[in-house]
């Protein structure tokens, strides 16, 4: 998808909300688990429930990985369920990838051309070469991790390396790498104070930001810095929206968490 289509679409629905599709067996309502592929069948309600409220779907490959074989197909049918079904709404393969090149050549092929995710997440860690074999897709994106939500962010993140922090020179860096108008960026959005100095460096650029319900991120903070003439944000909650309930209405309350969270898209979106 085109960042063309993607901005068309928040306007469309006045949203900018990416829904974590991190289904973890243990949360799922009991009585899903004797369905075939309960993994599926949870995100099939969950999507239908809150598609209306969302542009975006992450699932985080990790939790799909964890269930063998079965999660990835349950993964497969999940990003394929999306684009017969809501054609418009763009996915991220969040699988935090990163190798050298002939490596990651294999992971972008696999999540953006076999599996055909829009988008994956990236880790810049081991630089240019690491990351450019996932630029190479037209209309395809690399979310690339810049200041991520986590305590553990302060250990290399904010740290300086040539008097800029670690995380502004991953920003500046991979602007001069090839393709890199196929870049997006993880901001936390427990970083909201960062915000204005990272929009300083990547103006232009679409930034993920999860973080915003179970993790404490608070979405007025994230849109008065993050938000640029094209919006470019798209904000991520997973687990204060899809384990809202574990009763058998689950997916209308999901839809309920998701609808809420719109409505406040749409003030900010308003305020534009
Ligand atoms: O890349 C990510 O999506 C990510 C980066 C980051 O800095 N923090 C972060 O929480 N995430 C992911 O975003 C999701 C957050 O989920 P909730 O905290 O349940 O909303 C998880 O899938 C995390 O792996």
């Amino acid at each position: 998808m085109s960042i063309q289509e993607l901005i068309n679409q928040i306007h469309k629905k006045k949203s900018f909300l990416c829904i974590g599709l991190d289904v973890d067996l243990e949360k799922i309502p009991a009585y899903l688990l004797s369905e075939e592929d309960p993994i599926f069948a949870f995100n099939k309600a969950i999507i239908d429930a809150t598609q209306q409220f969302a542009v975006a779907y992450k699932p985080n490959t990790a939790f799909y990985e964890a269930c063998g074989i079965k999660g990835w197909k349950a993964l497969q049918k999940t990003v394929d369920y999306l684009h017969d079904n809501y054609p418009e709404i763009y996915t991220i393969a969040d699988a935090k990838r990163g190798d050298i090149g002939n490596t990651s050549r294999m992971y972008a092929k696999t999540f953006l051309l076999d599996m055909g995710f829009d988008s994956v997440t990236v880790a810049p860690y081991m630089g240019k070469d690491s990351v450019e074999p996932f630029l190479e897709f037209q209309n395809r994106h690399t979310i690339l991790l810049a200041l991520t939500s986590n305590e553990g962010a302060f250990d290399f993140q904010t740290k300086k390396v040539d008097d800029l922090e670690l995380y502004k020179q991953v920003l500046t860096t991979s602007r001069t790498w090839k393709n890199s108008e196929n870049l997006m960026y993880v901001v936390g959005a427990t970083k909201a104070e960062y915000l204005q100095e990272i929009r300083k460096i990547v103006p232009n650029s679409f930034l993920l930001v999860p973080g915003v319900g179970a993790q404490g991120g608070k979405l007025e903070e994230v849109c008065k810095s993050g938000m640029n003439k094209d919006v470019g944000l798209l904000v991520n909650s997973a687990r204060k929206i899809i384990y809202a309930s574990d009763s058998s209405n689950f997916a209308e309350v999901a839809g309920a968490k998701a609808e809420v969270l719109q409505k406040q898209m749409e003030e900010e979106l308003r305020q534009l």
